[in-house]
This record gives structure tokens, sequence and C-alpha cells, in this order.
């Protein structure tokens, strides 16, 4: 049994028979006076030698591009004869024209088309545009009509694209071709292969205020019953739930900016209209929208086998998935709607014609991937109207766009009453925290929902609003919001808070900006902004004083993760890293008085020794960058010393001798085999080992060896029942330490200058 919403599309198949192109009825040269500066009036059917003096008037034709205008020959190639030396004279035929035009390209009633002389063009043997669309200049434009006037040519057929399929209209010898397309529609000039071919472009502009079209009172009960049998049926066969939104693809091209209710084209304008009643009937809101969709295809390179597939380079089999976005549109009142995130899932769309008829906009082969064979994704951008039931609005239209949803509470707690906001923002509930954490504000959303769950004044709200973020979002623009969420729901509510937005193990799962590390490096000044604020201040030096240490608490396991690193490179580096962090958080931890969170970092960074010592330098460089001349605070002073003690005593120890090949491997694992491998390691004369083993044991030990990037090579010899790894030392040892002395030294020259060492 066909689907509701493929009943859906089948009924709306039938609801027009608007042509995307369409040419009319020829006229007679008589009917058209085509008048040119320097020329006078061309005489139809147009000879060859007047279509050479035209052909002097002209200039190579240019065409848009995006923003610009340029002229290439291989794409068009035309000439353009000066629109302002035209002039023509339809002898009161062109309305009517007009008027034909509009009801074959399916012009709602009560609107009509307006035209503007474009261009005049001459193609001479050779001569061609290659497939394009008209670029809509003007907002009302919406078609083109092109006027080929009689000559003696072959070749230069125009052939318009629309929904993978092809038109070839052809000019006349003796008579006046008329063809008219709407402006979506991707079309071409063949090469003319003889004479001459003289066409007049015209912009068609839509005029009027089309009424919405009636369809016919069964059709809409049928649509209406189909859309409301989608939301009671449930997505799948194998689960409960039910559709939320419902889909129709429309068939032709928009622009954000063309894309309205009023000047939809062709079939679609009767499709959406009938859907429009039917909606209503159902119950439901309906928009029109612009949608991405991508297409995940199970496929496979063509290599030309299975016969010619012209242009395709892919085998595709089956859709894998389906999944389509709508960030923009329109409401059934035609106010826009940006910025939002409306997503669906395929069994909640439907299309007269399938995406596979359409071009898509890009598509991108991947490989073998694990997860599936090999896939082909394929991205459309299509024009649709989404349904869903009224009754839904406020829960959908929350879940596209939070920001709106807190607005629209806000609003209701203002000119209603807050217990009936709290009452609907309990709605929110099954899908908030999703709906957060893919939003692209949410330093502002956090903003709102803060500010929002202070006039609710309900806890339990506030908490459901709230939990989603994370303590990267906070910043000192919240600093005064925050001190009135403590003073309404207390300390100990909001440390319960804090503790989810920091996450339980501190895991960091945002990248670049977002990263832990560089939120800690804001905290002076999010401290600063909270020290600062006039209002709650009690409430904002509280809070103040508790994000630094349960901060500390954070960083503290950062630098433990990193200190892990079994490769010294990597440990370096991932230590350097948190020394701007180290700073950021003794300098927030001096500013709010805190005595506490520097004698712990202090004690923390003592027990790891030297290992920490990266970090500690970048802090100090740090703080001298940040806060240059001033003397060193104690924190400070202790961990410089600290650190300059154990530099001391690694530039003391002798250099190593040419003779010492011992390495230290980093502690990790203890298993028998990382036992033998740390004394072939450790001993100074010992420079190569050839030991029998299995493949996992070997695969043990490269990963060893690889993981704390050890100066040793480690080759398996395929010989012999087990293979054998050969372990050898090389010469990157001495080099190594001499760099790291060279660096030590440094370091040591550089705290002597800050009277550290
Ligand atoms: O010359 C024609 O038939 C069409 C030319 C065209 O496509 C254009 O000017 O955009
Ligand atoms: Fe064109």
């Amino acid at each position: 049994m066909a689907a509701p919403r493929e009943v859906l599309a089948s009924l709306l198949s039938k609801q027009s028979e608007a042509a995307a192109s369409v040419q009319l009825t020829a006229m007679q040269p008589a009917e058209l006076r085509v008048e040119v500066a320097g020329l006078g009036r061309l005489k139809l059917p147009v000879s060859t030698a007047q279509a050479k003096k035209l052909r002097g008037l002209g200039q190579p034709a240019r065409f848009g591009r995006r923003e610009e205008t340029l002229t290439d020959p291989s794409v068009r190639d035309t000439w353009q004869v000066p629109v302002e030396l035209v002039s023509v004279d339809w002898q009161g035929a062109l309305e009517h024209k007009l008027a034909s035009l509009g009801a074959e390209l399916g012009l709602p009633r009560g609107s009509w088309f307006r035209a503007e002389l474009h261009s005049m063009l001459l193609y001479e043997e050779g001569q061609f545009f290659l497939p394009h669309q008209d670029s809509e200049k003007d907002d009302a434009m919406v078609a083109t009509l092109v006027v080929t006037l009689p000559t003696e040519h072959t070749g230069g057929e125009l052939v318009l694209h629309h929904l993978g399929e092809e038109t070839v209209y052809r000019g006349l010898r003796d008579r006046i071709s008329l063809v008219g397309f709407y402006a979506d529609c991707r079309h071409e000039v063949r090469p003319v292969q003889s004479g001459y071919r003289v066409t007049l472009t015209y912009n068609l502009m839509l005029q009027g205020n089309p009424g919405l079209r009636q369809a016919e009172a069964q059709v809409i009960d049928g649509l209406a019953a189909a859309i409301t049998a989608h939301f009671d049926e449930p997505l799948r066969p194998t689960t409960s739930s039910r559709p939320e939104h419902l889909a129709f693809l429309l068939d032709h091209e928009y622009s954000e900016h063309g894309l309205t209710w009023q000047k939809l084209k062709g079939s679609d304008a009767a499709a959406v209209a009938a859907l429009r009643q039917a909606a209503e009937k159902a119950e439901c809101d309906i928009v029109l929208g612009l949608s991405e969709i991508k297409e995940t295809w199970d496929a496979w390179e063509d290599d030309g086998y299975y016969g010619e597939t012209e242009g395709d380079e892919y085998q595709v089999n089956d859709l894998i998935e389906a999944e389509i976005g709508i960030s923009w549109w329109r409401d059934a009142q035609g106010r826009e709607v940006t910025g939002a995130g409306l997503y669906l899932s395929d069994s909640e769309v439907c299309a007269i014609t399938p995406n596979s008829s359409m071009e898509p906009e890009s598509s991108e082969y991947e490989g073998y991937m694990g997860n599936y064979g090999n896939t082909l994704d394929r991205w459309y951008r299509r024009a649709a109207v989404v349904m869903w039931p009224a009754a839904r609005r406020f829960a959908i239209r929350a879940q596209a766009d939070p920001a709106w949803a807190l607005e629209e509470l806000h609003s209701i707690a203002r000119h209603s009453d807050p217990v009936a906001a709290a009452q609907q923002a309990r709605e929110l509930e099954p899908f908030w925290a999703g709906a957060v954490r893919t939003s692209a504000k949410q330093r502002q959303l956090l903003g709102d929902a803060i500010e929002l769950s202070v006039v609710l004044g309900d806890a339990e709200v506030a908490r459901l609003l709230l939990e989603p973020f994370r303590i990267e979002r906070v910043r000192g623009e919240h600093a005064a919001a925050l001190g009135r969420l403590v003073k309404e729901f207390g300390s100990a509510w909001f440390q319960d808070l804090v503790e989810d937005w920091f996450g339980s193990d501190d895991y960091t799962f945002y990248l670049g900006e977002d990263r832990r590390e560089n939120w800690l490096t804001e905290l002076p000044e999010l401290c600063s902004a909270l020290l600062g604020s006039t209002e709650a201040r009690r409430e904002c030096r509280l809070i103040a004083r508790h994000l630094v240490v349960r901060s500390w608490t954070s960083l503290a396991r950062l630098i433990e993760r990193a200190a892990a690193h079994q490769s010294l490179r990597i440990r370096r580096e991932a230590l350097t890293g948190l020394g701007d962090p180290l700073s950021a958080l003794l300098r927030a931890a001096l500013a709010v008085g805190d005595k506490r969170v520097p004698k712990h970092v202090v004690e923390h960074c003592l027990k790891y020794e030297d290992l920490v010592a990266d970090c500690v330098l970048q802090a100090l460089r740090n703080a001298v960058e940040v806060d240059a001349g001033s003397d060193w605070e104690p924190p400070f002073l202790a961990l410089g010393r600290a650190v300059a003690g154990h530099l001391q005593a690694r530039v003391d120890a002798p250099i190593r001798a040419k003779t010492d090949w011992s390495i230290e491997l980093p502690s990790g694992c203890a298993c028998p085999l990382c036992v033998e491998l740390k004394s072939f390691l450790a001993d100074a004369s010992d420079k190569r080992r050839e030991w029998p083993l299995a493949k996992r044991d070997r695969q043990h030990l490269h990963g060893r060896i690889d993981g704390a990037e050890l100066p040793v090579t480690h080759v398996t010899v395929r010989s012999g029942r087990p293979y054998t790894l050969v372990l050898a030392k090389t010469d990157q040892l001495f080099t190594l330490d001499e760099q790291r002395r060279q660096r030590d030294q440094a370091d040591l020259e550089w705290l002597r200058t800050q009277g550290m060492a």
C-alpha cells in the first residue's frame, strides 16, 4: 500500500498541466516590425545581406556568472546588437501572446507577465551559447521569452533542460518562433551549422497579485486525508514514533528572495495552492522553505565494463540514507524565519519529481570507509513546503529555532503569566538538549536562557533550560545574569548546575576555539566581570570563587592526562599547551582572593617533579606577557624556583658518554615482554636485539616503542617461525639528549633573568 505521503504526491501530480517551457503558435513575418537604428526596418525573413549588416553592429555578447559579467567565447559565442538601437513594434499582438504564455506556464489567475526587451542576438556559423540559467536580475523576473526571427539557417536549436528532460525548439525559415520558459530552466543554443540565427530576448516580469487559486473540493479532501494519515502512522513499521513534519519538494528552483507564495512557478503554483487549502483543513501549519538534501548512495566506481554510462563515473546502487535540513523558511503570512534548523527524515518527505531526476548541486565519492562500502554523497537544494500539526507548533518551531523558543516563552511570561510559560517550557524537554547543542549561537542562547530562568522562577524548569550548556559557553557577558540566577535559586542549586556544565569527567569534546583550555585562559576576564558586577554583588563574588576552584579540578585533570603521554615530544606539546591556562587560573585565583587554589597548584605541580616543567615554564612566560614588570606573586615564584631546581640538576648531570646506549622506557605497561624490553633498553652497551616473537607480541612492542617515540628501529625479519623482531638503537639518542640539554640551559637562563634561579 502506498504511504500517505506518496498518495499526496500522486494527487498533486494531477493538479497542474503547467509546463516549464513552451513554444507558442508561430507569428507571420508581417505581424512584427523590428527597426534597427542605422539599418532601418528589418525585412522578415532576414536576408543574408541584412544579417551581415547586423553583425557589423554587434559586439561579442557577455554573460553573468555570480557577481561578474564576463566575455568568454568558449561559453557564449554570439553577437549582441546594442539594445538601444533596436525597437520592436508588436502591433498590439504582445499582450495576447503573453496571456497565452501565462496560461501555458500555469500563472495563477490575477497575475500576468510584463515583457522587457533584453537583447538582440545574432549567431553566425559555429556560434552558440553553452547550457546556463538566466539570472533573475529583477525581483519580479521569473521567465524568459525568446523570439527567433525567420532566417535561412540550420543548427542553432534552443534546448531546454528541466527535471532531467530535454526539449528542443527550432527556429523557422519563414515565420517568427516564440519560446517562453521559467528562468530556473537550464538552456543552451547549439552551434549554428549554416546561415544566421537572429533572436530577440525578453525578461518576463510577474505582475499582479494572484489570489489563492481554488482547487477542487474533492482534491482538497483527498490531500487533507493524506496529510492526517501521514501524521497518524508510525514513522517506520518497527517504531511507534510518529512523523513530526511532512515536506513536499517543489520542481522549480528559487532563490531565497524569489521564493514567495505569490511567485511560484508553473506546476508548483497549483500544487502549493492545493496544499495550503488541504493543510488548513487538516489543521496543519504550512511554510515555504529552502531545503538542503544530502543523499548517501551505495556506489562503486564504474570501470566502463557495464557499457557506456555517459558522463557517469559511478555505478549507483541503493539509497543508504537521506537527510534533509531547512534553515530558512517563510510562514503562511509571508514572514521570514532564518537561522533555524529543521531536520527531516526521508520518510517525512515526498515529491512529484524524485531527486534522482535532478542534477545534484554537488557530489562526492568515498572509497571504502568501514561502516558502509563505497558511497556516493549527493547534495541537492530544493524548495519545499513543510507542514506540521498546528497543535505541535510550539514544539516544532522551538526545536528548529531554540532562540525563538526562549523569546516566545519570555513574551508569554511577560504578557500573561510566568506559570503558564513555565508549563509550556516543559514541552521542550524531549529535544531541548539536542537543539541547544546543534545551535550555532550558544553563547547568546545561554544568556537568554539564564534571563528566562530568572523570570520564570521555577527551579526545575531552570534546570531543564540550562543543563544542556557547557562551561565553555560562559563568558563575562553573562556575569550579572548569573548573579541573579544564584539570587533566585541559591548557590547549592547553582553549584550542581555548574557540575553539569563542566561535565562529569571534564572530557572536553569541543574542538578549536571552544576547547576547555581556551576557555580557561579567559577565566581572569570572566572573574573580573563577575567581581565588577554592580548587581547581585555578593552572589557574583561567590560565583567567581566557585568557578576558580572548580576550574582547578578541571585543569589538574588535563595536566594529569597530558603528563601521561608516553612520547616526550607529545607530552611537551600538550603540557606547554596548558601553560597559558595555568597562568590564567593562578591570576584569576589571586584576583578573587582565593588562597587555597594556588596552594593546591603548587603542591600538584611539585608532585610531578620535572614532568610538568614545560607547563610551568609556559605559565611563567604567559604571566610575564600579560603582566610585565610587576613582582612575582608567591605561587609563581614557588613554581619557578622548583622548575629551576629540576633544570639545574639536569644541566649538571654528566653528558652522555659516546658509549652509553641506555634508554629509559617511560612507565606504562609492566607485562613480562615490557620488562624485558625495559632491560634491553636500559643496557648501556646492548645496541641490538634479535627477538623471535609471535605477531601479537611483536605488535605490542611496536606500539610501545612508537608510542614513546624512542630512538629505536623495529624491523620484522620474515623467515623461520616465529618471525624475528630486530630492535636497534639509533644515533638519534645522542642528538635528542643534546637538544634537550641546550633547551634546559636556555630555559634556566630565562629563569635567571626572572630572578628565579
Ligand atoms: O538566443 C537564444 O535563443 C537564447 C539566448 C539566451 O539564452 C540568453 O540570452 O540568455
Ligand atoms: Fe539564456
